[in-house]
């Protein structure tokens, strides 16, 4: 039986119990992870077709502490856990984990995805990830940006009390 949206926020151990079952009964697994701070049509279309890559996909969502190293002071706008609620509610999300680290290394090593998905704004040698996905065997696939979407620029595009893009 499948858990309710807000019961697709799990702990890493239930994370790592799904993508065995998944895989126990043939399926492949993505994972992908991120701030998904201020949610906008970026990130539904990476989730999107990181789901559409396999049979399942979790989602690894930084924690605030988290958050604010990587993105600086003031970030994140949104709190961990509506970040992650709102992330499990995308039909294209199976399971949501929220994670702390500097990186999602942790993740791939713990979770063994099959394909690990990003967008193109990074390269794949710019992941620091890229040895856990090397000794997870996981397959990297970088999704094109959809232009003009960004969480900096909402809220830049806030401050200036400016009209959304075309
Ligand atoms: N416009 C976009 N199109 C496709 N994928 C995107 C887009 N923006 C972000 N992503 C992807 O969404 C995931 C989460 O990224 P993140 O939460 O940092 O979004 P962001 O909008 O880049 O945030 P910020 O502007 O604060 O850096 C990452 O995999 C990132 O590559
Ligand atoms: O939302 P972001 O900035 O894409 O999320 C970060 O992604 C990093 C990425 O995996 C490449 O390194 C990750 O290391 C970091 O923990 C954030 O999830």
């Amino acid at each position: 039986m499948e858990p309710g949206r807000a019961g697709r926020v799990v702990t890493l151990e239930q994370a790592v119990a799904f993508a065995r079952e998944i895989r126990r009964g043939g399926g492949r697994v993505a994972l992908t992870n991120g701030c998904f701070d201020l949610l906008h049509a970026g990130h539904v279309t990476v989730l999107e077709r990181a789901r559409a890559l396999a049979d399942a996909l979790i989602v690894g969502v930084n924690t605030d502490e988290s958050v604010r190293r990587l993105k600086g002071a003031g970030r994140p706008i949104v709190p961990q856990d509506e970040r992650a609620r709102l992330v499990a509610a995308l039909r294209a999300v199976d399971r949501v984990v929220l994670f702390g680290e500097p990186t999602a290394s942790t993740l791939v090593l713990a979770i063994r995805p099959d394909v690990y998905v990003k967008g193109a704004d990074y390269t794949p040698e710019g992941l620091p990830e890229r040895e856990a996905l090397r000794e997870a065997g996981a397959r990297l696939v970088l999704v094109p940006l959809e232009a003009g979407r960004s969480t900096t620029a909402l809220i830049e595009r806030i401050r200036a009390g400016s009209e959304p893009p075309a």
